[in-house]
């Protein structure tokens, strides 16, 4: 497992007369070379997750595993300078990270850090900034005069050049358009399928990483409100009204269809081209009445 947690809690200043507990008993598996998406209404605990991941925050209840390390509530900690290499985190708006005058700089800026020679931080800033789809001509540039999308990208490749066997991103598509968002939603699934990297991503738009991620953990004010296949989501998409979320498009498509020719298969790959293939397919005039779906369609529209 790239990340397993254990009956974990986390309470903010748990030492003072004031607590607020974010985390309540969650009990996680993220497989290795996974794609995992992490949803959830504002406020239900998805960055405070986050940081338990790399051990900037350490639970005040139960063990957070990652990769070898295990960090465990009240007890003193392993050492976790390591740990920070292997599991890279992105935070939200990761340009905000961005801070020298070149971008070769930032990017080489980690590895140096982490101990690599010039010449290995070199190469590992190139090879990041390819994985980013970045022409290398941008490393001479400076990062804030990048468009917002470049800018993304090198920041995202600035974590990337220390060679993370996990990726955790908050939020990485926000204040992207819709065509840069679907590119680097694909280029995150490069870095998993091909490289076999760990991707763990928290977003509020569940629409663009349907079609990629295995699994999904989607949080209610701190605890676990649904953790599994996109299969058993597309089962089930109600819980996520429950939690304060807007049903997918693609889910709400897949649920009216699957309703209606009463299909059993697990989702299609849940894009609109996908959606539409398949509805193409469906011989005409057939399904179920509409009377029968008229319940089950109000349940999602
Ligand atoms: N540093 C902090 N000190 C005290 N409370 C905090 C701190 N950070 C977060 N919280 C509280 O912990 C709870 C969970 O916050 P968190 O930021 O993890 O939620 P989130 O799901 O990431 O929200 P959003 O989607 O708005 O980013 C909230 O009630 C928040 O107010």
């Amino acid at each position: 497992m790239a990340i397993e947690l254990q009956q974990v809690s986390y309470s903010y200043a748990d030492r003072s007369l004031w607590k607020l507990t974010a985390l309540r008993d969650i009990n996680l598996s993220v497989p290795l070379g996974s794609m995992v998406g992490i949803a959830g209404a504002t406020g239900s605990g998805k960055s405070t997750l986050l940081q338990l991941f790399n051990g900037i925050l350490k639970p005040t209840e139960g063990t957070v595993k990652v990769l070898d390390v295990t960090i465990q509530a009240g007890e003193k900690s392993p050492k976790l300078m390591p740990l920070r290499r292997r599991v890279g985190l992105v935070f939200q708006f990761p340009e905000q990270q961005m801070f020298e005058e070149t971008v070769e700089k930032d990017l080489i800026f980690g590895p140096l850090n982490f101990g690599m020679s010039l010449e290995e931080a070199k190469a590992r800033a190139r090879q990041a900034m390819l994985d980013m789809g970045l022409d290398l001509a941008l490393l001479e540039r400076n990062p804030f005069k990048l468009s917002g999308g470049q800018m993304r990208k090198a920041a995202i490749a600035s974590v990337l050049a220390m060679d993370p066997e996990v990726i955790v991103l908050d939020e990485p598509t926000a204040t992207l358009d819709p065509i840069s968002r679907a590119e680097l939603i694909r280029l995150l699934e490069r870095l998993c399928r091909e490289q076999g990297r760990t991707i763990i991503v928290v977003t509020h738009r569940m629409d663009e990483l349907l079609p990629y991620a295995d699994n999904w953990l989607v949080l209610k004010e701190g605890s676990t409100a649904f953790q599994g296949s996109v299969k058993a989501l597309a089962d089930d998409p109600s819980i996520l009204e429950q939690c304060g979320l807007t049903v997918p498009q693609s889910l709400r498509y897949w649920r009216a269809v699957a309703d209606r020719f009463d299909l059993t298969d697990e989702a299609p790959r849940l894009t609109a081209e996908s959606l539409a293939e398949l509805i193409a397919s469906l011989p005409s005039g057939s399904g179920n009445s509409s009377e029968q779906h008229e319940g089950k369609r109000d349940d999602y529209e």
